[in-house]
């Protein structure tokens, strides 16, 4: 039976990377033309009907005078979000294989703000991720005044977190043990939390020693993921400012480690950890008319 050919659109280029198994589908889109709406965002988001990803991540040309590239971020709802640390690092590292940039410290216009990439030996990258902010109409959460621990009624059960943005909105739960945190059924009720007007990402965090810590994340428009570098800052911030924490932190995530360091109100957070490149591909956009795409994949190549 032949199959009706559709008006089909143009091939669009992307490269399947991830940070600590936080996985995303990245595009340039300053070297190729590039509209994705919502619903296909979602279905190239399905890891069964399509690529399957957390995030999108796009780089586009600058908008402001002193920055190298703007950075658009879209969770795997289609929702444009304004911060994924994980991401930023991929970013850095894809922005120079693709040879837009041979920059070591590359400045990135980000919904919320700049921040500022560097990229350092064997494939790590750090990132100043801003500095965090807690303001409850800036994060923004539901309360008259700002608090270090807020008490949450989810569904007649009292929650204690913190919240605060990183950019991005974040809760801060502290647990026993990560491995027995209710994060499949409290991790989506905090998300959508009526306190939480843009939703949240919710932090589960377990304290291990003053230098040491372990981190589950539900994230906003994702669910859990293995691992959440803006959510491992916002949950380093909440441990030192509960006093739990020193200015230094190995935080430990499903899909393994990020050095976050924060020196306290007012000053930035510092986060490093890898990024790879995983494979590189193309896929047909649809045509007008929409309907399927197709897709092809081939190994990323490594660049020296
Ligand atoms: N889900 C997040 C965006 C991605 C953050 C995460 N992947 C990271 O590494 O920071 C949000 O809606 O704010």
């Amino acid at each position: 039976m032949t199959q009706q050919r559709r008006s089909q659109g143009p091939m669009l280029r992307f490269t399947k990377m991830h940070g600590l198994g936080n996985d995303f589908m990245v595009v340039d889109a300053i070297s190729q033309p590039f509209r994705l709406r919502p619903d296909m965002i979602r279905e190239l988001a399905n890891r069964n009907f399509g690529i399957g990803f957390d995030q999108l991540l796009v780089v586009e040309p600058p908008g402001l005078p002193d920055v190298d590239f703007r950075y658009r971020i879209f969770n795997a709802d289609g929702s444009e979000v304004e911060q994924c640390g994980n991401g930023a690092r991929c970013f850095a590292r894809f922005v120079r294989d693709q040879r837009l940039t041979n920059k070591k410290v590359i400045r990135v216009q980000t919904a919320k703000g700049v921040i500022e990439l560097r990229v350092g030996r064997e494939g790590m990258v750090m990132v100043n991720m801003g500095v965090p902010e807690f303001n409850p109409p800036a994060i923004p959460f539901a309360a008259d005044r700002r608090k270090d621990v807020y008490t949450v009624d989810v569904d007649g059960q009292t929650v204690e977190l913190s919240a605060l943005s990183m950019g991005n909105p974040h809760g801060v739960l502290l647990v026993e043990d990560v491995d027995q945190a209710p994060v499949e059924t409290l991790g989506p009720k905090l998300e959508r939390h009526p306190r939480f007007p843009s939703r949240a990402n919710i932090g589960f965090l377990q304290i291990l020693d003053r230098t040491h810590a372990r981190l589950r994340v539900f994230e906003r428009g994702s669910g859990e993921t293995l691992a959440c570098g803006s959510g491992a800052c916002a949950a380093v911030v909440v441990g030192c400012l509960r006093g739990l924490l020193d200015s230094r932190v190995e935080i430990e995530l499903r899909g393994g480690k990020l050095v976050i360091e924060w020196q306290g109100e007012g000053t930035p957070v510092i986060m490093e950890g890898p990024a790879t490149s995983v494979f590189e591909g193309q896929l047909r956009l649809p045509g007008e008319s929409g309907g399927r795409r197709r897709r092809s994949g081939r190994p990323h190549k490594q660049r020296s």
